[in-house]
């Protein structure tokens, strides 16, 4: 296998561009700079023409995504390890259970990002912080709500509603109160040109050798876009810290860039630090936990009787006053519903390691520069770990939590495992339970027929044509 490996990385990189095989790409991630922030590691060449298919979508939740389909059948045809490239990009993809433990739990410098981000990164909130975060993203939502709720005024009874457009915007906007405070509009604005960025990304051509220096139209735009945002950035934080501000997301990033002033100081500067967590910050919290409310809807709306239950669960623990972290704790219904959402739909359809340093694994020898895949999506969907009904919509098996639920529990991550494990998870759970639970409170909404399934790979897992739901009021 070593051989393999070897043979295929020196193949890789004297045919450059020539594509080995799929056409897509997910960005990975890099030693020093946070993934979203290094062009080339971030484009997504995304020909995964999602293929629709009519609701209901009740019997199997098996995507018919070619993305899906495509490591399905690569998987039944090479196995749980094998290697593809993109461009000239090598690629090797661990869908073997015992080799994902070994990466994702390894500590070691040698391996994707070193853990001192995750560490300094991992409160994000601290518990002072949580009681006003939970205030606020109930006022964010509230703002969302009252427009559905003069749609539905101005309709008639019911409203067909596009939520994941809405989830999107607020979602932007309460990452962007967590980071900047009260200079939050400034935030927002810098977040929608960090999308536009994302959209152009997001059609380049990649693992072409030097492309992104050619000063065509796209790149130039990219180029543009790319100096406001780290202007815009460096202003705004700027302005934050003279006027002393409290301790939000961003005063994390600025003493994270203070604790690791050593390590960085020999790849980059503090400046470049915090504009690239800024950016990532935006990426990995606001797209992640907008798709997430976005899917969780459609299931709620598809599956009444969990609808029903999650309300009722919500009502009774609510009892009309107002939402606290303790609530959200006592919320198991809707955290089994959460859980299974992020099983189904994980938003992140991979987990990316760069090897830094030849090593070896479970006897494998992965030299240096290999890039390794590990599919969250498929290892979520795995009828052997999960058993027969490991497609269908079932909250009930995280009844008994991970444990439960599947054979080996480390093969549930969606937030990622180990070292790196995702910084934002708690935020994001908080998030997304404040949002469902005041949906459930003040909506009853079922699939609209203009609805159409399909998930679609776009740096997150989607859904394709968005989520279209017919809106009544409580
Ligand atoms: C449902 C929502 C979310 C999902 C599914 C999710 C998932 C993930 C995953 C899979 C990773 C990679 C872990 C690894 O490499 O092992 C990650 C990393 C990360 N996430 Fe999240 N995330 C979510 C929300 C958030 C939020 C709300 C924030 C911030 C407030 C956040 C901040 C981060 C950061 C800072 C990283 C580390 C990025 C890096 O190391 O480059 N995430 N997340």
């Amino acid at each position: 296998m070593s051989i393999v490996v070897e043979v295929a990385v020196a193949l890789g990189a004297v045919l450059g561009f020539m594509d080995l095989s799929p056409h897509f790409y997910f960005g990975n991630i890099h030693k020093s700079r946070p993934f979203y922030s290094n062009n080339k590691h971030n484009s997504n060449n995304n020909r995964d023409e999602h293929v629709p298919v009519p609701v209901p979508v009740s019997i199997s939740h098996c995507w018919t995504s070619n993305l899906f389909l495509i490591f399905t059948s690569w998987r039944k045809q090479y196995g749980s390890i094998y290697l593809f490239s993109s461009g000239s990009i090598q690629w090797l993809m661990v869908a073997d259970m015992e080799m994902v433990k070994e990466i994702l739990l390894n500590t070691s410098l040698n391996l994707g990002k070193p853990s001192y981000l995750s560490k300094d990164m991992g409160p994000l909130l601290g518990q002072d912080k949580v009681k006003a975060m939970v205030d606020q993203i109930v006022d964010s939502t509230n703002i969302m709500l009252r427009s559905w709720e003069s749609r539905i005024e101005r309709d008639g009874e019911v409203s067909e509603i596009k939520v994941d457009e809405n989830l999107r915007s607020l979602s932007a906007d309460i990452i962007s109160r967590a980071c900047f405070g009260s200079n939050y509009a400034q935030g927002k604005e810098i977040f929608t040109k960090i999308r536009d960025l994302q959209n152009l990304l997001s059609k380049i051509s990649v693992g072409v050798p030097g492309f992104r220096y050619f000063p065509n139209k796209s790149n130039r735009q990219i180029w543009k876009l790319e100096k406001e945002i780290n202007s815009n950035i460096s202003k705004l934080v700027k302005q934050c810290q003279d006027e002393g501000h409290e301790q939000d997301l961003l005063q994390m990033i600025l003493e994270g860039a203070k604790n690791c002033d050593d390590l960085l100081s020999s790849s980059i500067s503090q400046d470049r630090f915090i504009i690239d967590n800024c950016k990532n910050i935006f990426f990995a919290g606001h797209e992640t936990t907008a798709v997430t409310a976005s899917w969780c809807l459609m299931l709620l709306a598809t599956y009444q009787d969990w609808q029903d239950r999650a309300r009722a669960e919500v009502l009774e623990v609510c009892r009309n006053c107002n939402l606290d972290a303790s609530m959200l704790r006592s919320m198991k219904t809707l955290t089994t519903v959460i859980q299974e959402t992020l099983r189904l739909y994980p938003p992140a359809a991979f987990v990316v390691r760069t090897v830094f340093q030849d090593i070896n694994i479970k006897g494998i020898k992965i030299p240096k520069g290999m890039n390794i895949q590990i599919p969250i999506s498929i290892l979520q969907q795995d009828i052997g770990l999960w058993g027969s009904d490991a497609y269908k919509f079932n909250p009930e098996r995280f009844a008994n939590g991970v444990l439960g639920a599947c054979k080996i529990p480390q093969a549930y991550m969606p937030f990622g495992i180990g070292a790196r494990v995702c910084a934002g998870q708690h935020f994001a759970m908080m998030e997304l339970k404040v949002v469902l639970s005041l949906v459930l409170s003040k909506f009853r909404f079922s699939l609209s027929s203009s609805y159409c399934h399909s998930p679609a790979f776009r740096l997150v897992i989607e859904p394709g044509e968005g989520v279209v739901l017919n809106m009544t009021r409580i």
